[in-house]
């Protein structure tokens, strides 16, 4: 799931076969792009100025279907599941530790109990629940064994951080607007079924798309299609190798999941009027991000 060892700077890039541009037509200088594009550009931020919304003026601050069912003010506990290395998962971790998250992972759930992300909750003290039950892992938990694991934690929020594996119904109603997920592409775009790890960057080189970048969402009973809640944007440049896409989406992705799990944890998500969740600004609750 990891994007491959080397740094981004030694891998192999991209030979570029460029068929011959046909005749330019009269008309405006078309503007530079790719390998003229500011190649330092990891990330593009656009924060403008906006009018007060009224949609906003009625935003409601809560998280799930009513009132404060996580508690405000005290730490909250979370639950990760992932199924690769986990450096999602030890982003967060390392947040919580730190303080920018005001929460704790007391619990990590994998379908693959020797993954990175497992072995380094076990080296950190980290109960590790194996969820599903399969012939790799007969020691896995079935469904109701896996709720009573995550009420016996007081489980707040769980966290999907490259599980690969649907989330059951069962445990989608349990946790009704407390489950995220981090995908890697601007979705809609290249999300759903098959598309995950190296297969969503892959497609997104292929199709020629200009930028790309990572996807909190709320999970519902489908692969990708809960509301968004937060994505940040990179540039895809015209020699971009699947890998060196996917090291420059990752990087974005330990940042923005951790600002999502700590909105989450400080009770700062509000829901639009429409059902869009909204993150408000830790330094200033008029701006949402
Ligand atoms: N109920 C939900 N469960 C999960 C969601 C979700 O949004 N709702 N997100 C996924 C994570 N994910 C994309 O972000 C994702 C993971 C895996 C797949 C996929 O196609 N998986 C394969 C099996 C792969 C394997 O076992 O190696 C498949 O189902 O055939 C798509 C998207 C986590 N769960
Ligand atoms: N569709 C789900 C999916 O593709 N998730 C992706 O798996 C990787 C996990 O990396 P990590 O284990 O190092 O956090 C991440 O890039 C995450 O976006």
């Amino acid at each position: 799931m990891e994007a491959a060892a080397a740094p981004p700077s030694l891998r192999p890039r991209r030979s570029l076969s460029i068929n011959p541009a046909p005749a330019p037509r009269p008309g405006p200088k078309p503007r530079p792009w790719g390998l003229a594009a500011n190649r330092q550009a990891n990330a593009v931020r656009c924060e403008l100025p906006r009018r007060p919304d009224p949609r906003l003026l009625r935003a409601r601050a809560m998280v799930g279907d009513g009132g404060d069912a996580a508690g405000a003010g005290r730490r909250k506990r979370l639950a990760v599941f992932v199924s690769g290395g986990g450096s999602n998962f030890r982003a967060i971790h390392e947040a919580a530790l730190a303080g920018e998250v005001h929460g704790d992972v007391v619990a990590l759930v994998t379908d693959k109990p020797g993954c990175g992300g497992a072995e380094y909750a076990r080296s950190n003290g980290i109960p590790v629940v194996v969820f599903p039950k399969s012939k790799s892992a007969p020691e896995g938990v079935s469904v109701p064994e896996l709720l009573h694991t995550l009420r016996e934690h007081e489980v707040d929020f769980v966290l999907l951080a490259g599980y690969l594996k649907l989330i059951p119904a069962e445990l989608v109603r349990e946790y009704p607007r407390f489950i995220l997920n981090i995908h890697p592409s601007l979705l809609p775009a290249f999300g759903g079924k098959g598309y995950y790890g190296l297969k969503v960057h892959t497609a997104v080189v292929a199709s020629g798309a200009r930028y790309s970048g990572p996807t909190v969402h709320f999970v519902d009973e489908h692969y990708d299609t809960g509301k968004t809640l937060a994505q940040r944007v990179v540039p895809v440049f015209a020699d971009d190798t699947p890998e060196l896409l996917a090291a420059r989406v990752l990087h974005e992705e330990h940042q923005v999941y951790v600002e999502a799990v700590a909105a989450l944890c400080d009770d700062r998500i509000v829901w639009r009027e429409d059902g869009v969740p909204l993150i408000k600004s830790r330094l200033n609750p008029d701006v949402y991000l």
